[in-house]
């Protein structure tokens, strides 16, 4: 499909995406730029790219697709250190978590004629790095392209195609709405993840120690979440501050309202509100969004010896 893709950054989605596309041989050559010799080393030793680089500039040099595949807060720099290396009709794109953000941290450095065409796997785990990979991360799983109005629609289609060869279903989408979705549907989930974690890490030792050695599942499933890499995530509240705080105001008026019914030992109202919950796990379900394996797809695959 592409002569050439480099991939910004081989953490956990570089390394999928670099797994995804020798499975699908969607790139004769993967370039791939790491900043630290450790990654690099291991990015040789899994085979995830032909050509390794330390600088962005060097890996982009020829390249029909570049991908940036580091935290959101490295894009603006990392644009404007492409941007004059960039190929004329190249696509450039992303897997950041938000959109609206990078679009003004990245189109304002890019000469006109390169495609820019955001986009968001919604496909990840917990764990991060180049030996987290694997390839099946994004089958039947969304991503979501935000191009800008004027995006060349073969570009847009081409690159549709490679996420679809990766595996992935593809949704057009504006940035904005994307990153309301998202703070919905992923943001304010792990803010309370880390949130309710962040309360036992501040216990006392003792208070702690029995948490930990009694927790249940729920809680479990908190610190699963909890355990996502801070550098992205600071990134990603920090990206999303308006959708994130709009959705986090509606989540704190229900919060309240749930303790007022505790309170005030109105059962039925919560009994109400566990049902609805209930229907939305369902819908999920039936949506198929859900494997009855618990944990498909977010747990990388086993290692290989
Ligand atoms: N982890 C997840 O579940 C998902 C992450 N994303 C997005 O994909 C992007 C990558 O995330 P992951 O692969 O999970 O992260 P990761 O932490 O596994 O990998 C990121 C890589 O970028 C490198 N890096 C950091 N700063 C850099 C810089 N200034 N210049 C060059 N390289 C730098 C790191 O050393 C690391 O190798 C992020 O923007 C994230 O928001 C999207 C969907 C899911
Ligand atoms: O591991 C999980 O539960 C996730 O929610 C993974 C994830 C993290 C960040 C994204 O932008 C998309 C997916």
């Amino acid at each position: 499909m592409f002569e050439k893709v480099a991939l910004i950054g081989v953490g956990l989605i570089g390394s999928s995406l670099s797994h995804a596309m020798r499975r699908a041989n969607l790139a004769r050559t993967i370039a791939a730029s790491a900043r630290t010799e450790a990654t690099r080393a291991a990015v040789r030793r899994l085979g995830l790219a032909d050509e390794v680089y330390e600088h962005a500039a060097d890996a982009v040099k020829g390249a029909d697709l570049v991908i940036l595949c580091t935290p959101v807060g490295t894009f603006d720099a990392l644009a404007q250190e492409i941007a004059p290396h960039l190929k004329d009709g190249a696509i450039l794109s992303d897997a950041g978590s938000v959109k609206q953000a990078v679009v003004d941290a990245v189109a304002p450095h890019l000469p006109p004629h390169v495609h820019f065409i955001p986009g968001h796997p919604i496909a990840g785990t917990e764990f991060s790095g180049p030996e987290s990979g694997f390839a099946e991360l994004f089958d039947g799983r969304w991503t979501i392209l935000t191009p800008l109005p004027d995006a060349d629609e073969a570009a847009v289609a081409k690159l549709k195609a490679f996420w679809e060869a990766c595996g992935a279903h593809v949704e057009i989408m504006e940035p904005k709405h994307h990153d309301l979705v998202l703070a919905i549907t992923s943001h304010l989930p792990h803010l309370i993840a880390y949130n309710i974690v962040g309360t036992v890490a501040d216990l006392e030792e003792e208070k702690k120690s029995e948490v930990i050695k009694f927790s249940a599942s729920g809680f479990r499933d908190f610190t699963r979440i909890a355990a996502s890499d801070p550098t992205m995530w600071r990134d990603i509240f920090i990206n999303n501050k308006e959708a994130v705080l709009e959705i986090l105001g509606r989540f704190t008026e229900d919060l309240a309202a749930m303790q007022r019914h505790i309170r005030w030992g109105e059962g039925d109202k919560l009994f109400d509100k566990f049902t609805r919950t209930r229907a939305v796990r369902r819908s999920i379900i039936d949506a198929g969004q859900e494997s009855p394996e618990p944990n498909f797809g977010r747990t990388p695959a086993p290692k290989k010896d």
